[in-house]
């Protein structure tokens, strides 16, 4: 059996075999590492027992003749306490090997400011119930409607959702990956994808490195874009509105980070001269989505990417959540008449099968800060983001209203 796993399975790496007797029965283990759970199915009949921990998979063929039974021929197994004495001493060869198995796989790491890169096991499974990690990311965009997407797809009956934003790729990559395990949905259903979103990931450049090297070859991406003129306006009204709750606007507006705000939008924006876009600003940076896609492009294939236009999404959310049905196999499931128009703020709610309104920043509206804005900022940032709006439109195949 152990030959033809790897022969017919190049995932496979063998990092322990050997030989034991219970009664009269010689049983073999194997201890192989697979990096997908679905090719062990083809060969799932050979085995006896398999169990998993992390991405250690472990195999019992007892006395070899499990060939034989795939070609029909009788065997004599054991009665099921021999399996249940060998699943005992298999857990414990599993505690031995582990430490093993980890610096057997660091060899295969990259260190450095990315940290540890390494195929995450995509789902443990512990007392009937299983967490994976996701099979889709919403990358972003920020103040795009990646929420509202994540709120709405949570509705589906084959989605999973992490409702909060984990972080994990770009600030908490070095908990490692039993932090953001435990931080997944807990689902009994085997037909559930797992989705997560943090509206922030697309901006840096080691998440795709990080995403590409953990998460499954098959996972897919989402990103939610919209008016980049629009989305910064809802950036720098939330900071200013969040800045000053706290306490601390007046210290972010001395500070000048290239992360804060100033005292204006145009001057957030624009440069000291007042003359051009300052791209050194997240604020500007954000909405500049054509450069940030080229480095997901640099480790991801284009098909395992989707933008959704947030613009789109506020105002008839079915025709969007349609193609992320769409491009993650799900089945069809959102139709215009689940969503209303909110004629109040322009945004839709879920109306069917459950009643849902994505709930926006806690600030009530008459202290909410709406930044003055003069024409000749729009009219600079229109231009500005044209050749970045023209190049998103050419790589979708779809033209934006926006754009
Ligand atoms: N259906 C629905 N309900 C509520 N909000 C919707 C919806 N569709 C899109 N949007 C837009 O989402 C904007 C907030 O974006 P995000 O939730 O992605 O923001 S965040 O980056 O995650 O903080 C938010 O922007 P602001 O209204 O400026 O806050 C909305 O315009």
């Amino acid at each position: 059996m152990h030959d033809r796993l790897i022969q017919e399975g190049s995932h496979l790496k063998t990092i322990g075999q050997g030989d034991s007797h219970v009664g009269s029965t010689r049983c073999r283990l194997y201890v192989l590492i697979s990096e997908t759970y679905e090719k062990m199915y083809r060969y799932y009949r050979d085995i006896r027992w398999q169990a998993i921990l992390d991405n250690i998979k472990i195999f019992v063929s007892v006395n070899d003749k499990s060939t034989d039974r795939l070609k029909g021929r009788n065997t004599n197994i054991r009665p099921v306490y021999i399996m249940m004495v060998l699943v005992l001493g298999i857990v414990l060869f599993m505690i031995l090997t582990r430490s093993h198995l980890a610096s057997s796989e660091i060899s295969s790491m990259s260190t450095g400011t990315l940290g540890k890169l390494v195929k995450f096991p995509h789902c443990q499974f512990t007392a009937g119930a299983k967490r994976c990690i996701p099979d889709v990311i919403i990358i972003g965009a920020i103040k795009c409607g990646a929420q509202a997407l994540l709120e709405f797809l949570d509705v589906h009956p084959q989605i999973a959702a992490v409702r909060l934003e984990t972080h994990f790729f770009d600030k908490g990559f070095d908990k490692g990956y039993n932090w953001y395990l435990n931080l997944m949905p807990i689902s009994s259903s085997k037909d559930k994808r797992t989705i997560e979103k943090t509206s922030t990931y697309y901006l840096s450049e080691e998440n795709p490195i990080r995403i590409h090297a953990s998460l499954s070859e098959h996972c897919k991406l989402i990103f939610v874009v919209c008016d980049p003129i629009q989305r910064a306006l809802s950036h720098y009204a939330y900071m200013f509105n969040f800045y000053r709750k706290s306490g601390t606007l007046a210290k972010i507006i001395e500070d000048n980070r290239y992360d804060g705000i100033l005292k204006t939008f145009g001057s957030t924006v624009l440069n000291l001269d007042q003359q051009s876009v300052n791209e050194t600003r997240l604020i500007v940076k954000a909405g500049m989505y054509a450069p940030v896609l080229h480095k997901w492009l640099d480790q991801f294939d284009k098909k395992q990417i989707l933008i959704v236009d947030g613009n789109t999404l506020a105002s008839s959310p079915a025709k969007e959540l349609q193609l992320v049905e769409n491009f993650i196999a799900l089945k069809p499931f959102f139709r215009d008449d689940n969503f209303q128009l909110n004629q109040a703020n322009n945004l839709s709610c879920m109306v069917k099968p459950v009643e849902h309104c994505v709930t926006l920043p806690s600030i009530a509206p008459t202290d909410m800060h709406v930044p003055d804005v003069e024409y000749e900022v729009i009219q600079m940032l229109k231009s500005f983001y044209m050749p970045f709006n023209k190049e998103l439109q050419e790589f979708c195949g779809r033209l934006f209203s926006w754009a």
